[in-house]
């Protein structure tokens, strides 16, 4: 017997999963724009230009102006607030830039994090109050797909039991809640990388945490089929002293998935957690190639691996621009193809690709 009460309409399902298809079909993964106003800062602050909002408009022009052809590597991009209102030195929206490039716009939905007491200084995550009027009005200025960050730690009782279940279920009532307003919802449950756990430590987290998610996304009715998973890698933890290769990266994350990820979710688009620009390619090649089933779309939703060398060549200055895209749309294509298993490492890349780019106790 079917569900009596059922969510969305078949209209709504088709939308989203239409939605969801788009922005992973071909190799094509996702561009995170979506820096908050500190977080950006502290980007900007690496190769010293202030954080002014002018200055975050210009660099984000250069990305997003960039030749068309990054359509074929990007699938969508996703926005800050500030960002999706912002307009182009000759006034045009950027939102409206991206979509003539046939490119998905999206939204950071989640409003930080705030403690939950009784932990070893864990958190869950705010934004639910709300936010259904804010997801329509997204909706309504050109929005299709939302973002929520959840942070899960892994320390002395860490993750908690508490911790797991408590993100679980904000994800879900956030992902039920943006597909009632057409949104598809990117559902990132991180396992962030600070420690010195092994590969096969992060693994069993993960897996705990996914299959927790999951259970929460049923309850929530939530439409499988319009939603994009947005998981960390499986990797030791940053001060880990055992090194792995990109095969066992890929061996323990494709496990990992394929133990707790239902086959109808579309597309699997990895945050990068602070590897360098050149792992986070590497480590997605190696996921492609991975001789274990993999019924979704392997692919990225980098922040930092896609922006890192971008930043560098900019460095604050206009007469950068060409520089700058050049390095932005080297990456994507790089990762682009690492989607489909199919990069080839040069051994030619510049300096910052292979820079690690983790901050201890990374926060947003
Ligand atoms: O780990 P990365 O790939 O740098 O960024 C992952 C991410 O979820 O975290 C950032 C802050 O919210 C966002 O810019 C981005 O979407």
């Amino acid at each position: 017997m079917a569900y009596q009460f059922p969510a969305l309409t078949s209209e709504q399902k088709k939308e989203l999963s239409e939605i969801a298809q788009r922005i992973v079909a071909h190799g094509k993964g996702i561009l995170a724009a979506d820096e908050s106003v500190g977080t950006m800062g502290n980007r900007l602050q690496r190769i010293k230009v202030e954080n002014t909002e002018e200055n975050r408009r210009q660099f984000r022009e250069i990305l997003f102006t960039v030749d068309t052809s990054i359509n074929q590597s990007i699938g969508g991009v996703i926005l800050f607030h500030e960002t999706l209102y912002q307009k182009d030195s000759q006034g045009k929206l950027f939102r409206n830039i991206l979509k003539e490039k046939g490119i998905v716009v999206g939204i950071k939905l989640d409003q930080g994090a705030a403690p939950l007491a009784g932990t070893n200084k864990e958190t869950t995550i705010q934004g639910l109050d709300g936010l259904s009027q804010r997801c329509a009005q997204y909706k309504r200025d050109g929005a299709d797909f939302g973002k929520w960050r959840a942070v899960l730690r892994i320390d002395n009782q860490c993750p908690s039991s508490l911790a797991i279940q408590e993100n679980a279920n904000a994800l879900a009532r956030y992902a039920s809640i943006c597909q009632q307003n057409g949104l598809v919802p990117i559902v990132e449950p991180e396992v962030i990388p600070d420690g010195d756990h092994d590969l096969e430590h992060c693994q069993y987290v993960t897996e705990k945490v996914l299959a927790a998610v999951y259970k929460a996304l049923n309850d929530h009715h939530v439409y499988l089929e319009g939603t994009l998973l947005k998981p960390n890698m499986v990797t030791a933890g940053h001060a880990c002293t055992k090194k792995y290769t990109p095969e066992q990266v890929a061996m323990a994350t494709v496990t990992a998935l394929h133990r707790t990820v239902p086959a109808a979710v579309p597309g699997i688009c990895f945050l990068s957690g602070g590897m360098s620009e050149e792992d986070a390619t590497l480590n997605l090649n190696a996921i492609n190639l991975c001789p274990l089933p993999k019924p979704w779309k392997l692919s990225f939703s980098y922040g930092r691996a896609l922006q890192a060398s971008a930043l560098a060549a900019w460095g604050g200055k206009a007469a950068n621009k060409k520089a700058t895209q050049e390095a932005f749309m080297k990456r994507a294509v790089a990762n682009c193809q690492a989607a489909q298993g199919q990069y080839v490492h040069t051994g030619s890349s510049g300096t910052a690709s292979t820079q690690s780019l983790f901050t201890a106790s990374y926060t947003y």
